[in-house]
């Protein structure tokens, strides 16, 4: 499903990381840990393709990400990936079910049945003419995963999802995305901080400068 091979990454001094090698198959559900600043954030942005690397190559279902043109990068990122962001990213000019249907319409595959369904997958069945400024962050956490796993991509990416959250609703958060996950089919990394997250985890993995190695 995805393939990492000797992935480097410096800003402007000494590399952020290098060397990092990774394999997730399809319904895999693996926690990505490390020490602050290590560069989980970052690892995550160049496999979505959202940053580049300096060296090594993403390979998402056979396909070299960053060896494609911009546009098709963006074509394939579209169809194949969900990120779930750490501080949800929901827009808030558009109501609950027009943030859960954007995917389906940057593809052209508008699809309200598929919107609605993913909606009470989340509990938020009754709240898709809401405005998120209307909704809690647990709730808000509910939108972002509807919305990155609702045109059934293969590979969903997660940095810190319960990362804003009191334990209770992570949990019940977590819960979900794994139960979603699998449901879906898709394998999911999942960056966390936290202990009782990455315990939920078919797979831990570990990143410190050498490179990422199981947890
Ligand atoms: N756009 C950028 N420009 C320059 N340096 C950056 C940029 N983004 C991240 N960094 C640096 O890269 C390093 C890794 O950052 P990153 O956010 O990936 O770490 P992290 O492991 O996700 O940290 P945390 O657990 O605290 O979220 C840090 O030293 C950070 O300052």
């Amino acid at each position: 499903m995805l393939q990492v091979r000797g992935l480097a990454k410096a800003y402007d001094g000494p590399p952020v990381f290098s060397g990092v090698d990774l394999c997730l198959h399809a319904g895999e559900f693996v926690a990505l840990t490390g020490e602050s600043g290590v560069g989980k954030s970052t690892l995550l942005n160049c496999i979505a393709g959202l940053d580049r690397p300096d060296q090594g190559e993403v390979l998402l279902q056979g396909q070299a990400l960053h060896r494609l043109p911009e546009a098709a990068q963006a074509g394939l990122r579209r169809e194949r990936l969900g990120f779930v962001f750490q501080a949800f990213h929901v827009l808030p000019h558009l109501d609950v079910a027009d943030n859960v249907a954007l995917p389906l319409m940057l593809l052209g595959r508008p699809d309200p049945t598929r919107v609605a369904h993913m909606l009470a997958a989340v509990g938020l069945e009754g709240l898709g003419t809401r405005w998120p400024a209307q909704l809690s962050g647990g709730q808000l956490q509910r939108v972002a995963i509807a919305r990155a796993l609702v045109h059934r991509p293969p590979l969903l990416l997660a940095d810190e999802p319960t990362g804003n959250l009191d334990p209770e609703t992570a949990g019940r958060i977590l819960e979900l995305l794994r139960h979603q996950v699998r449901e879906e089919g898709a394998a999911c990394l999942l960056v966390t901080h936290s202990e009782s997250a990455a315990a939920r985890a078919d797979r831990r993995l570990f990143l410190a400068r050498g490179g990422v190695q199981d947890a």
